[in-house]
């Protein structure tokens, strides 16, 4: 489980972050949306020790963050430069074992397993230059499952992609997540995405000094598809209460 209390987060004098308290229950799927610039990154950066909260604290399984935490993962909007561009794609899969004294073989048997998992188990000796921005950010799911975090935290993962490889990521993750149990902090601001991928939608205030202005369950069937789903009446709903609430910052 995933606890802030009261996380206060500045730049300096530049107030970000005025705090914010959220309790997500293991393998909840949380959206956090919130107009820009209002400090969604900033919130991951500081789930994932990256940057020390300025107050409040901060609990991965009723222990304090003061670091990154253990089997957490991170995947960040640009894949092109969070890949090694001297690696394989298998090499790049397989980097965070390294540290788990696998040994290569085990290594690499564990990264193609993954690539097979996210659709790319032919591409495993190329470089990710000779990929597509879609395969590449595919590439970099994979190494971020490969550890099997038990907090995976994605800031705009699909932001830079073209709608249809955006939608087939979207499904892939609902995939990943429904199989794994995996509890998902995923920043956005494509409101309709928010409600599609989400168990659970969270709206930020504009800044400087953003708050949870919403908390919203999203009771969608489990099983979704992006067309059926999209046009349901509960999720036009949900999704008309979180652009008012982001547009309104109330
Ligand atoms: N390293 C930094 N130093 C100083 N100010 C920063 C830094 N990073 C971000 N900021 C400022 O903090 C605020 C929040 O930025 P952040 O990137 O967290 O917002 P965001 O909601 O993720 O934005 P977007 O939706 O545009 O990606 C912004 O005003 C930004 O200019």
């Amino acid at each position: 489980m995933l606890r802030l209390d009261s996380v206060r987060q500045r730049y300096g004098d530049h107030p970000v972050l005025d705090g914010i308290s959220l309790t997500v229950p293991d393998g909840q799927l949380l959206c956090v949306v919130g107009p820009s610039g209002c400090g969604k990154s900033t919130l991951l950066r500081t789930i994932a020790g990256l940057l020390p909260a300025h107050e409040g604290t901060i609990t991965v399984d009723g222990t304090p963050v003061t670091g990154v935490p253990e089997r957490l993962a991170v995947v960040f909007q640009e894949y092109g430069r969070s890949l090694l561009p001297w690696l394989t794609v298998r090499d790049n899969v397989a980097l965070p074992l390294r540290r788990r004294g696998l040994r290569r073989a085990a290594r690499h048997a564990e990264a193609e397993a993954i690539l097979e998992r996210v659709g790319l188990s032919g591409v495993a000796r190329r470089h990710p230059r000779q990929l597509s921005g879609g395969m590449q950010q595919r590439v970099a799911i994979a190494r971020a499952l490969v550890c099997r975090p038990s907090l995976l935290l994605m800031d705009e993962p699909f932001g830079s992609l073209d709608a249809r490889t955006r939608e087939d990521l979207e499904d892939l993750l609902l995939e990943v997540h429904r199989a794994d149990g995996t509890t998902i902090v995923f920043v956005t601001h494509d409101i309709d995405e928010s409600v599609y991928v989400g168990d659970r939608v969270v709206v930020l205030s504009h800044g400087p000094g953003s708050r949870v202005v919403r908390d919203l369950a999203v009771d969608l069937p489990g099983e979704r598809d992006q067309i059926g789903t999209r046009g349901l009446p509960g999720f036009v709903a949900l999704r008309t209460e979180v652009g008012r609430a982001v547009r309104h910052g109330e």
